[in-house]
């Protein structure tokens, strides 16, 4: 049997296969298991059977003849249905629901219906309004169900069944518990892996919640925070197709992170996602220097916005009479004109944008002016040939009205609309005229106008008065090469800005169009670690989805950011006011109970009021310290880190330090990875090496990344601590 959870009282029906593979005899018991496991087996194999029959059949669709003349959407929608179905074979089918009426359901990764036309489905996609029981109903509200079922698989085989039943004999506060508990236990690969077959109500709740504005999760380490915001993807991509022709923009806190989650999503069949840190969002600018924290928070602060929307506001041409040559000739067009074109072409559009439909204005302007004055022109030439005509005519005796024909616009000077608009098109692309526009109207470029920004004391002292002197000399006299808090700056003015015309060229799925624009809308977005965004970050992810339809998940006690706040309230207030909705996870899935009993102190010295979260399990291995001096440090690391790849042999082990260790440590342990506090965020490992945690304490906002450190195991955690 399988070790029941600390949060269980549940008697949930657990069965296993003995280790040796073989299912228990001679019990009551197993003879019940036998008979559940053939019986998923035997559903196992038929939808495997159909999955296979309708991958055979997309794959010779794409392949046939007939592929050229699908249209590209189509072949398109093939690909990812024959991709979602290829993955789909680990773990293809994993739950049953037993309704009150008799009805059967089994949930799996994908959908598949029979054969048959019409039929009732074979198997209901996780995602699907008709699995949402598998996953939230309980004894107290049953959703129609009689009985829930995990079904555990190893490739193509069932290997195990936990039976719950919903009649109300049991309350069990997790759902599956046994499949849980199977899943946490597991040894990590260094790869999140998907957990859709164990997803507890409270992740559920979230994953399906409305996707109409941002929403806040806040939880504690190991919660499953990276799991509800990847499967929420997943489902909000299912359940708004429209979402995915636009695409999902998944923000993590660093590559290793968006590394160690790559696989999550291609595993639930999602292509249409972009994934990036804050710091690779913009495709032309690299972080280039460490900055320090006193200047990271000065430039996150949300001022930025709108002393660069001034800013950018200077640089717009002041409204002045307009000289302008054309074919020989001079024209002006009046100061009051140009300030009426110019107050027309600015409204709420970026700079190169609002030039643009100046210049069109200025196109037709123009080619009014010349008309006019032409027309005046051949007036006044007609005017003066008429008195001498009439002259000649009184001597000659004649009515000069009388021998004239005039007709069209060659005699009245009057341009037809017609060469009034080929004239207006000629200017348009007249190189003179384009020059004359650049010169008053000049290209900008957001790297040139944030280096003349930042480096000029009363230029920072005009367009952003609330910063003191001492913080304008620390901003204005810094090195270089772009640093972290500089990239949500030149977001904000390339965006202020606008594109010069740049059309993209089109490219075959939505994520690689995404990534390539910069000014890209994405259907939404999801923030991991949302608690280190700075108020700037967050306008750069609000620029990207304008719907704000904003899933952001993260732990206001794990923040480290030189910016950090006390509550989301304060986090987002800047950017996003109180229209927010809020939810919770409660439960620790990943850090066993041994190490969550030693991160209460730590959590209070880093000043929260929180209590850490609940843990779901223990592993049984106590938790162990080592002192060493510091000349030992280096042989007691490679020492421990050996003992614990032994112990957790075919798992994972990390390394966590204060950062002014890891270079020697680097030069000694070299197989596992090697982290500070704040570059393991988000990842783990079943058994963390700590390595001097008072001197992780002594780190800026050290108490918050002591208590990061502390939940990284999924097992065992050694602490060596320095003598000092
Ligand atoms: N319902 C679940 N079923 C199986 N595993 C789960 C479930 N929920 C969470 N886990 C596992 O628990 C661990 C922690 O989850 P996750 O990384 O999402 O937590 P987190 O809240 O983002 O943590 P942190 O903030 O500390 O980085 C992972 O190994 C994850 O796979």
């Amino acid at each position: 049997m399988r070790r029941k959870s600390d949060l269980s009282n549940s008697t949930a029906g657990v069965h296993d296969v003995t280790p040796d593979g073989q299912l228990p005899t001679s019990t009551t018991e197993s003879v019940a298991l036998r008979s559940a496991v053939a019986e998923e087996q035997a559903f196992l194999d038929l939808a495997t059977a159909r999955r296979d029959r309708l991958t055979d059949r997309l794959q010779a669709e794409l392949s046939s003849e007939a592929l050229d003349a699908l249209e590209q959407a189509r072949q398109r929608m093939l690909r990812q249905q024959h991709d979602e179905l290829v993955r789909a074979g680990e773990g293809l089918v994993f739950g049953r629901l037993d309704g009150l009426d008799g009805t059967v359901r089994h949930v799996g990764r994908v959908g598949l219906r029979d054969d048959a036309e019409g039929s009732e489905p074979l198997l209901v996609d996780w995602r699907a309004p008709a699995a949402r029981p598998f996953y939230t109903a309980t004894a107290v509200d049953p959703q129609g169900q009689a009985r829930r079922r995990h079904i555990r698989t190893t490739g193509s085989t069932v290997v195990g069944v936990d039976d719950e039943p919903l009649d109300g004999t049991i309350t069990a506060e997790l759902v599956g518990e046994g499949a849980l508990l199977a899943a946490l236990d597991q040894r990590r690969t260094g790869h999140m892996s998907t957990a859709i077959s164990t997803l507890q109500r409270e992740q559920d709740d979230i994953i399906r919640a409305e996707a109409t504005g941002p929403l806040i999760v806040q939880g504690g380490p190991g919660t499953g925070k990276t799991v509800v915001a990847l499967h929420r993807v997943a489902y909000l991509l299912f359940t708004h197709r429209k979402m995915a022709e636009q695409a999902v923009l998944v923000l993590g806190p660093s590559p290793r992170f968006l590394q160690y989650i790559a696989q999550v999503l291609p595993a639930l069949g999602e292509t249409a996602v972009v994934s990036a840190t804050c710091d690779t969002l913009l495709n032309d600018v690299h972080v280039g220097r460490d900055e320090s924290r006193l200047l990271a928070e000065i430039k996150g602060r949300a001022l930025w916005q709108p002393a660069l929307e001034n800013y950018v506001a200077s640089l717009l041409p002041r409204a002045r009479e307009l000289k302008l040559r054309w074919e020989g000739e001079f024209y002006l067009i009046p100061a009051a004109t140009v300030a009426q074109a110019l107050a027309s072409a600015v409204q709420g559009r970026p700079y190169h944008r609002a030039r643009a439909a100046f210049a069109e204005q200025l196109h037709h302007l123009l080619a009014d002016v010349v008309a006019e004055q032409r027309e005046a022109l051949i007036n006044e030439m007609e005017e003066g040939f008429e008195d001498i005509l009439a002259r000649v005519d009184r001597s000659m005796g004649h009515d000069h009205h009388s021998t004239r024909t005039s007709t069209g616009s060659d005699i009245d000077g009057l341009l037809s609309d017609e060469e009034t608009e080929q004239l207006r098109r000629r200017i348009a692309e007249n190189a003179t005229i384009a020059r004359f526009i650049e010169a008053w109207w000049p290209t900008l470029d957001p790297a040139t106008l944030l280096g003349d920004l930042l480096t000029d004391r009363t230029l920072l002292a005009r367009f952003a008065p609330q910063l003191s002197p001492e913080e304008i000399t620390a901003v204005a006299t810094e090195p270089a090469p772009w640093a972290a808090s500089d990239i949500p700056l030149l977001d904000a003015l390339a965006d202020l800005l606008g594109e010069v015309d740049a059309p993209q060229p089109p490219g075959e799925f939505v994520a690689d169009r995404a990534r390539r624009q910069r000014g890209w809308v994405y259907g939404h977005v999801v923030i991991d670690e949302a608690q280190e965004l700075s108020e700037m970050q967050w306008h750069m992810v609000l620029r990207r989805c304008p719907s704000r339809s904003i899933t952001a998940v993260g732990d206001i006690d794990q923040a480290e950011a030189a910016h950090r706040h006390a509550s989301w309230a304060e986090a987002v207030r800047a950017v996003l006011g109180d229209r927010w909705t809020a939810a919770e996870l409660t439960i620790c899935y990943r850090t066993p109970r041994e190490v969550m009993d030693l991160t209460g102190p730590v959590l209070k010295a880093a000043g929260s009021q929180n209590a850490p979260p609940r843990a779901v399990r223990s592993s049984g291995v106590a938790p162990w310290e080592l002192t060493v001096t510091p000349a030992e440090l280096a042989g007691a690391a490679v020492e421990a880190v050996r003992q614990l790849q032994q112990r957790w042999h075919g798992g994972t082990v990390g390394v966590i330090a204060p950062a002014d260790r890891i270079a020697e440590l680097l030069a000694v342990v070299s197989d596992v990875p090697v982290l500070t506090a704040t570059q393991s965020k988000g990842l783990e490992w079943d058994a963390t090496l700590l390595i001097d945690p008072q001197g992780i304490a002594a780190e800026p906002r050290g108490w918050n990344g002591l208590y990061v450190a502390l939940t990284r195991c999924t097992q065992e955690l050694g602490q060596l601590i320095l003598t000092r």
